[in-house]
């Protein structure tokens, strides 16, 4: 996995999109922090990272990015959500705030914070055959769980319980997990190989 090098976009509105351009850097590839539509042009794919959606949501209506990254969806672009991306690509929001809108995109029903207050953050080792035979240390912060999958909807992980943190549809992946602050590339390598 890996490919040739790479133009990544990451979506620099709010939250820790730093790390993520980090990563693909690290990886031979190059991050690109988007702020703005127009450049979404010169990217072959986006990264959505981990915040807080409802200002992530908020933002980037104020600044014509939802309409541009819908746009971009509907056209096949490559995108990876991470927790709060995660929520934005889904198609509908549980526990959401009044007024929250998402992209869409993923045939999913994801449930912001699911695991309270008590289980603010926390971290276990995840089978995901799709990266590779090791188990992935994933680190969930005020992390979303997917509760519904469409039809078309892949499951990437779940936890024990059987509660789905990682899906990919076509050309959408979708993590409720932090893979850009473990050290492992493993999931960002297996999204740089979807890009066209
Ligand atoms: N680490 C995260 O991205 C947390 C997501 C946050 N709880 C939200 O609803 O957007």
């Amino acid at each position: 996995m890996g490919g040739s090098p790479r133009s990544v976009g990451v979506l620099a509105l709010q939250g820790d999109f730093r790390e993520h351009i980090a990563v693909v850097d690290g990886l031979g590839s190059t991050g690109i922090a988007v702020r703005k539509p127009e450049e979404l042009d010169r990217v072959d794919g986006l990264i959505i990272p981990g915040g807080e959606s409802t200002v992530m949501d908020k933002l980037s209506r104020l600044y014509g990015m939802a309409d541009a990254v819908k746009a971009k969806i509907a056209d096949g672009l490559p995108v990876y959500g991470t927790c709060a991306g995660l929520i934005m690509l889904a198609d509908t929001v549980l526990d959401a705030i009044t007024g929250q809108q998402s992209f869409g995109g993923l045939d999913v029903s994801v449930r912001r914070n699911a695991f309270g207050n008590q289980l603010d953050s926390f971290e276990t080792d995840l089978a995901i055959p799709a990266v590779g035979a090791d188990p992935l240390h994933a680190v969930f912060i005020r992390a979303p769980i997917v509760e519904t999958v469409g039809p078309k909807v892949e499951t990437l992980a779940a936890l024990d319980d059987g509660r789905v943190v990682a899906v990919r549809q076509g050309a959408l992946l979708g993590t409720s997990f932090h893979p850009e602050i473990t050290g492992d590339t493993r999931f960002h390598r297996f999204f740089l190989s979807t890009l066209g």
